[in-house]
């Protein structure tokens, strides 16, 4: 087979290439005219609607069935409400730091504004400006409910069938739907499985959606928690923790490792954790919670180790659970891992035969852009068009925090862990010109490069909009470019994109 390489396309189906318009399925054409593959997808999040994308390009008869709306959790409450919610936050942090850059916001809006407390927990200072968190949770949900509503007419006018309901396989070729209107049944050649995840909670803190909540509730608060605490210090907790410091809350974090994101680069995690806790957060290391429960006026968490920790609402963000309830999936011959994810292959076969499964149900990497990649996969491969095996190392990821952790290629511990090779060199973006014209304090360049043939291996970039300035090292590791190419090409100057060139050319003398 000859390898493609597909796009690892966001939860944007604007974003994806077009291909003609299909009013309805039709057959693939072809001389013996075969009616066309029948396809079910089980879930419309980036990994089965991109799915479903593919398969209806490739001729198939598509049909998508989702139970809650188009666009999944990724879009109703996970990625795109958290990072819209986030966008509010960077602007208060921006607001933030505008005196460092001789702008006065000593003006109060409101009364209001005049009394709200400063992020960094000072009491002397006072904020001077605030958010409306009933506009913003209004923004978030409108956003998240029009991108939704996008994904549905995009799948339509490309002549997928969307199905309301809750789909579970009968057998391996047939997938039962009980919707409002009760059961329906669709045979399949090939069935994709892209449900999802749901938030996992703990046996005594049982969310209440008002004071208890796990991230699907918090867009429907009217006002801003006066003192969150926020439980599980990985990427979920450690992004709502930052972003309700720069809305203005007081946090907690309850972390139960000895660092907030145990599993990220620790030299990014712990500047991150300097970070937070100058601007006020309180952060509870190696702390694990039992138990959260309502007061009067808020709530209080219990430790395992007896302490209590008061506020007016906790934040679960204590992992996910797949999404496999009554799925059919035993009785259909699909496998499941001790974890309870579907067993999949590179290719998103599961053990079943014509059964695909991608996304965050299989547990290989939570990330939309990798759920999306799976479904493509599984779609090509089970149509028989050209497949590349899914391949994580390429794979950029973000931590919208401020300032924001970009990673992409092999960490710093894999590299250790496998006895490579390998050179790294780090440089803080303080010393970069333009970061200091920003006003930019916190965040660093790190690359990690073979010590001898100089190809880069993986970076780490902590800065604002990281997200954005990690491309040209996602390019060299796709690419197997040397640290010579990416510092013989030019970068404007001032940038921060500068201090990558500059790691590169450090490299280089290293070896
Ligand atoms: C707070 C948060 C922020 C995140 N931010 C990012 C980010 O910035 N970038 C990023 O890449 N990733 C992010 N992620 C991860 C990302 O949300 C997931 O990796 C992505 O949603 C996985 O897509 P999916 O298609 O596998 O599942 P989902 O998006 O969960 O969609 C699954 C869908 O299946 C439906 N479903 C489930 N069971 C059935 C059934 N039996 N019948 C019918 N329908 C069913 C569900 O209703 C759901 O709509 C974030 C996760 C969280 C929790
Ligand atoms: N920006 C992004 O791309 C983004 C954002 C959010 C999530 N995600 C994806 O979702 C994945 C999962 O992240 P997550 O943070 O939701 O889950 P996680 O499982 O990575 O982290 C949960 C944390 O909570 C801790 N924890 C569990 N029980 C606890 C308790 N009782 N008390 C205190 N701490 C407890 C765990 O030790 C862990 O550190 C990520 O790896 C990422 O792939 C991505």
């Amino acid at each position: 087979m000859t390898p493609t390489t597909p796009t690892p396309a966001p939860a944007d189906p604007a974003a994806t290439e077009a291909p003609a318009t299909r009013p309805e399925p039709t057959p693939t054409p072809g001389a013996d005219a075969r009616p066309a593959p029948r396809v079910v997808v089980v879930g419309g999040g980036p990994g089965g609607y991109e799915a479903a994308l593919v398969a209806r390009r490739l001729g198939a008869d598509v049909t998508v069935v989702e139970r809650a709306g188009l666009g999944g959790s990724a879009v109703l409450t996970d990625v795109v409400p958290s990072k819209t919610l986030i966008a509010t936050a960077e602007w208060m942090t921006i607001a933030e730091r505008a005196p460092d850059l001789g702008i006065r916001l000593d003006i109060p809006a409101s009364p209001a504004d005049d009394a709200a407390p400063s992020a960094d927990g000072d009491p002397g200072r006072r904020r001077r400006h605030s958010v409306d968190m009933a506009a913003v949770n209004a923004r978030v949900r409108d956003l998240a409910q029009a991108q939704s509503q996008d994904i549905r007419t995009r799948l339509e006018r490309e002549g997928v069938r969307v199905v309301i309901g809750h789909g579970r396989l009968d057998g391996p070729e047939r997938v039962v739907v009980t919707g409002d209107d009760g059961e329906r049944v669709l045979d399949a050649d090939v069935v994709l499985l892209a449900t999802g995840a749901t938030p996992r909670t703990l046996p005594d803190a049982r969310p209440d959606g008002e004071r208890i909540l796990t991230w699907t509730q918090l867009y429907h608060l009217a006002e801003l928690p006066e003192r969150l605490v926020v439980v599980g210090s990985g990427v979920t907790g450690a992004e709502f923790a930052g972003a309700y410091v720069s809305l203005g809350s007081q946090v907690v974090l309850v972390s139960s490792r000895d660092r907030v994101l145990p599993g990220e680069d620790a030299d990014a995690a712990t500047m991150l954790e300097e970070v937070f806790r100058a601007r006020g957060m309180e952060v509870v290391g190696q702390a694990r919670a039992t138990a959260a429960r309502r007061t009067d006026d808020g709530v209080v968490v219990t430790l395992a180790d007896g302490r209590e920790i008061t506020g007016s609402h906790v934040l679960l963000a204590v992992g996910s659970i797949p999404s496999t309830a009554d799925l059919g999936l035993a009785e259909a011959g699909v496998r499941t891992t001790p974890s309870g994810h579907i067993e999949v292959d590179k290719v998103s076969r599961t053990s079943a035969r014509g059964v695909y499964a991608a996304g965050d149900v299989t547990g290989v990497l939570p990330l939309a852009s990798v759920a999306a990649m799976q479904g493509r996969i599984a779609m090509s491969h089970a149509l028989g068009d050209a497949v590349a095996p899914l391949k994580v190392r390429g794979v950029a990821a973000n931590i919208f925090t401020a300032p924001e952790i970009a990673t992409v290629g092999l960490s710093e511990r894999a590299l250790v862990e496998r006895d490579a090779h390998f050179v790294t060199h780090t440089l803080p973006l303080a010393r970069n010109p333009r970061a200091k014209m920003l006003g930019v304090r916190d965040g660093f360049v790190k690359l990690f490069a073979h010590s001898t043939a100089g190809t880069v291996l993986g970076g780490v970039v902590v800065a604002p909009r990281a997200s954005e300035l990690i491309f040209p090292i996602t390019l060299a590791v796709a690419h197997g470019l040397t640290v010579d190419d990416v510092a013989s090409a030019f970068t404007v100057y001032p940038s921060l994109s500068g201090s990558i060139a500059e790691v590169a050319r450090v490299l280089h003398h290293t070896e």
